[in-house]
């Protein structure tokens, strides 16, 4: 089984304008709210690819039942944690004229003690063999650690884990060997205080993740495609020509992807390949990708050993 953990859901509230002219009152062409956070679309690319998850996290207040009744048209197995806050709405604006995206995220829900045990106790479920994908910012009062606990312990339990978040959360998991890493090519140079300026570089930064501890570095790089790093190979899949709707999610589809192939094939070539169709076939789309879409995409995409 495949759990899924988004720490800090959201409603996605999608905004398309002409253009954005902040100071001043915009109007929209057209608004959708969507369930969002990292591993809610993580569960939703699996959904469409047949692959089992549950989808665990926390959620909250009325804006919480929002998003579960937004959620529950996908149909996916979750088991949240009720929270007394409430779920936070995210703003992404897609600017057609200026071709820009804008993404306002809020910090998220205050989780007390209580509520924190309760998501832990949760996590009794997993077992022997499943892999846990951890995605996403923490809520405003959770420290770094938060992470940290949560691999320790479902790792005690047998099963592997999968990180997509930024800064120390990340970089305290390495030593514990997550099974994949995937920071995009700016969150991997803010990792290191450094500037990468081409693949080669970010090879090398990647590389430096899996001497920290990670077994595979996923590096996602928008329009450029990805990176796969293993310990002894790099990978890169191209990204096809289309035209980009929405690629929020885009992340969390390759990840998707990769995880649930891997699981399935241990391969990580036919995984990455997988990864990089649900990724960029997301960005073509409006929402999260569907199936027919992520195999038109597919055949459009080859992996070269570099
Ligand atoms: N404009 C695009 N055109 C084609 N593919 C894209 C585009 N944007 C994203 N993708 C695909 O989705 C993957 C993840 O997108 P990216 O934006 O890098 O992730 P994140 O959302 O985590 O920043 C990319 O590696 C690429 O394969
Ligand atoms: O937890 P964070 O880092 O604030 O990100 C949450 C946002 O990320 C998303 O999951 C999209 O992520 P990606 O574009 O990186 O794939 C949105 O649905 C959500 O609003």
């Amino acid at each position: 089984m495949i759990y899924t953990i988004t720490v800090n859901p959201s409603i996605d509230y999608v905004l398309q304008l002409k253009d954005l002219n902040t100071g001043q009152v915009n109007r929209t062409q057209t608004d959708v709210k969507l369930p969002g956070g990292k591993g809610i679309n993580v569960s939703r690319i699996m959904k469409e690819l047949d692959i089992d998850s549950t989808a665990l996290g926390f959620v909250g207040g009325a804006t919480g039942s929002m998003f579960e009744e937004l959620l529950s048209q996908h149909q996916l197995k979750t088991a949240f944690t009720r929270v007394s806050e409430d779920t936070r709405i995210n703003v992404k604006i897609n600017a057609v004229d200026q071709n820009e995206e804008t993404e306002i995220n809020g910090a998220g829900p205050e989780i007390t003690q209580t509520e924190r045990d309760s998501f832990m106790n949760n996590l009794d479920s997993v077992g022997d063999g499943d892999i846990v994908v951890m995605a996403g910012s923490l809520c405003k009062n959770l420290d770094a650690g938060f992470y940290l606990d949560i691999a320790k312990k479902i790792q005690k339990q047998g099963a592997e884990f999968i990180i997509d978040t930024t800064g120390q959360a990340l970089l305290d998991t390495l030593p514990l060997h997550p099974l994949v890493v995937k920071p995009n090519h700016h969150e991997l140079a803010d990792l290191f205080n450094v500037t990468l300026n081409n693949e080669q570089e970010i090879i090398t930064y990647a590389r430096k993740l899996l001497e920290k501890g990670a077994k595979h570095a996923l590096v996602s790089m928008a329009g450029d495609g990805a990176l796969l790093v293993t310990k002894d190979k790099a990978y890169k899949a191209n990204a096809p020509k289309g035209t980009v709707i929405n690629s929020v999610g885009a992340g969390d589809s390759m990840i998707a992807g990769f995880a649930g192939t891997f699981m399935e094939t241990k391969d990580p070539i036919e995984s990455l390949h997988v990864g990089a169709a649900c990724g960029s076939a997301t960005a073509f789309s409006q929402d999260i990708a569907v199936k027919a879409k992520i195999d038109e995409v597919y055949k459009e995409i080859s992996i070269t050993e570099i």
